[in-house]
């Protein structure tokens, strides 16, 4: 909870400190209607002339200050979960890809919506819970002016409510933390009903047992342990009612046969006890709510993404690459190394340790099996992998972990799994958006695709079209380096033959370095170097069958 507190001071000091004005006023300005009222109920009706004038004003008072507080608070709820997406997609933009891919995006995602907004909610809360503590401190003064011994009683058995409160809802929270994990499991299930529609569709019994056994067990399992959870916290609260109710039954009814007291003393407790229930009720409703919030926190910082004042988000870097970079003669992988290790698996995949020079200018083909390690190399040359063992050096330097951003804006990549931006990010100058016009028609695409205010009228497109919009992106980025991950695996004869015997050979004229992963043995001749992959070791390359090259 402190953490929440940090973060609160941080974030909206400001709006925090108006917040919680208001919010005093408003307690107070209530505070004074109720000594007001105890003291009419004491005078005679004549004499209340001026009081009820008082009465009037407070009361406007006390409306404005209260509307005025919620409504800050309400905004200020919204910044602060502006400010948290903010930061979380910063962050998010910062953690190592091989974190983000082991974390998976259900889960990701999942937390990016929905602990977002608890985290939101409980920072709100908080002041909340803060104004209600000052409120509730302000009347146990007043008890203890009319009369010490209730306020003795009274803290007594406010003692023991809250130690049974937090007694009763330890299960609650634990059973929160259950709920939490259920949801990201159900997030993996919704993403494989979206990925898996067409597949669901096309077979009744796949998608029979598909509702069945996986997603309704998971739905009906969040159902069980939220209700357990909120009747737990619901049977605490009525718990904490009924002590309160005790309480005032103990003063009406039990203690004047054993302590004398006047009519009016015993209006003036029961008044002050009755009032204290609103403070009372709202620390232990918001309290649920810092609660819930403080687990979407942990949750958040389970995953690596940690939001709290000590993790600054990183500067922003320049958009530019060193020149030191961007002259490049050589890249090296030096004795680099990588394992993927599952979860719950003994199997894993290691590649190299592979050494490897690319001079500037050449046009390498990576071939091998499938699972051989192609993609996982092309992650760690440029710079998406940190290699767990080995070094990567340019011109002999080696590349510093805090460099490794700079060094990955060598690269322009087309990975097998790539995505298309329906805008042309970081790529807008009237030369670039006249460059990315030739380059539609160069491949074959200007009938289909505008480019309109930046933006590429439709990418709803065929894999194949869908490639070649990723490929003229990769042109306007005019990177020295160029990847290409089973670029051609989607596109027909006619193009693949204008992939590699044209914009190949033009990159290569411009000075570019291409790295091409490829299936296609009939054009690996056309490669300067080509590279072969087995089981995550490079092997020497068997001859390709030159009776099919260029044919
Ligand atoms: N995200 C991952 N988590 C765990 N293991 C992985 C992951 N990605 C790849 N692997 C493992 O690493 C091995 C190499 O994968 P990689 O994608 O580099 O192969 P590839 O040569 O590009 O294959 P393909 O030709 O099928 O695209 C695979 O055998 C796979 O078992």
């Amino acid at each position: 909870m402190l953490k929440l507190v940090v973060m609160l001071l941080r974030t909206s000091r400001r709006a925090l400190f108006i917040t919680l004005c208001f919010g005093l006023a408003s307690g107070a300005s209530s505070a004074a209607l109720l000594s007001l009222i105890n003291q009419s109920l004491q005078r005679p009706y004549e004499d209340r002339t001026q009081l009820g004038l008082a009465f009037c004003g407070l009361a406007v008072v006390a409306m404005l200050t209260r509307a005025g507080s919620q409504m800050l608070l309400n905004s200020m709820h919204q910044g602060i979960v502006m400010d948290l997406r903010r930061r979380l997609a910063r962050q998010f933009l910062a953690t190592s890809l091989r974190h983000l891919e082991q974390t998976g995006s259900h889960r990701l995602l999942s937390s990016m919506s929905s602990d977002t907004t608890m985290v939101g909610v409980g920072m709100t809360a908080l002041p909340e819970v803060f104004i209600s503590i000052t409120i509730l401190m302000g009347s146990l003064v007043y008890l203890a002016w009319i009369s010490w011994k209730m306020l003795l009683v009274m803290l007594a058995f406010m003692t023991i409510g809250s130690l049974a409160f937090s007694w009763a809802t330890n299960p609650a929270i634990k059973l929160r933390h259950q709920v939490r994990q259920s949801e990201n499991a159900l997030f993996k299930r919704f993403m494989s009903l979206m990925d898996g529609a067409k597949e669901l569709r096309l077979h009744r019994p796949r998608r029979n047992e598909f509702l069945e056994r996986v997603l309704d067990p998971m739905v009906s399992q969040i159902r069980t342990q939220w209700v357990r959870a909120e009747n737990l916290f619901a049977m605490a609260s009525s718990g904490g009612m009924f002590l309160y109710m005790f309480v005032i039954g103990l003063l009406l009814f039990v203690m004047p046969r054993f302590a004398p007291v006047t009519q009016a003393a015993l209006v003036s407790y029961t008044l002050v006890i009755m009032y204290l229930q609103q403070p009372l009720n709202t620390i232990l409703s918001t309290m649920a709510y810092v609660n819930r919030s403080v687990v979407a926190l942990e949750n958040l910082q389970k995953l690596g993404l940690n939001l709290t004042p000590e993790n600054e988000t990183p500067p922003a870097l320049p958009a530019e690459t060193p020149a030191r970079l961007r002259s490049f003669r050589t890249l090296e992988l030096r004795g680099i190394t990588h394992t993927y290790r599952r979860e719950n698996d003994d199997s894993s995949f290691t590649l190299g340790p592979i050494d490897l020079t690319v001079n500037r200018g050449e046009l390498i083909f990576l071939v091998g099996g499938n699972g051989s390690g192609k993609t996982t190399l092309a992650k760690l040359l440029t710079g998406l992998y940190a290699p767990e063992g080995g070094q990567l050096l340019v011109d002999g330097q080696p590349i510093r972990d805090e460099e490794r951003d700079e060094y990955r804006q060598l690269f322009s990549a087309v990975f097998f799994d790539f995505h298309l931006f329906e805008q042309l990010l970081g790529l807008g100058s009237t030369e670039q958006l006249d460059q990315a016009q030739h380059y539609l028609s160069k491949l074959l695409l200007d009938r289909k695709v505008k480019i309109e205010n930046g933006s590429f009228s439709t990418t709803e497109l065929s894999q194949g079209q869908r490639k070649r919009l990723a490929l003229l992106t990769a042109y306007l980025e005019d990177r020295p380096f160029y990847i290409f991950d089973e670029w051609a695996a989607d596109q027909d004869p006619s193009f693949k033959e204008i992939f590699y015997k044209e914009i190949l050979p033009d990159l290569k004229r411009l000075g570019k370095t291409v790295l091409v992963i490829s299936h296609d043995d009939r054009y690996f001749r056309l490669a300067d170097r080509l590279l072969h992959i087995d089981a995550g070791q490079l092997t020497p390359m068997a001859q390709p069958r030159l009776e099919q090259v260029g044919t």
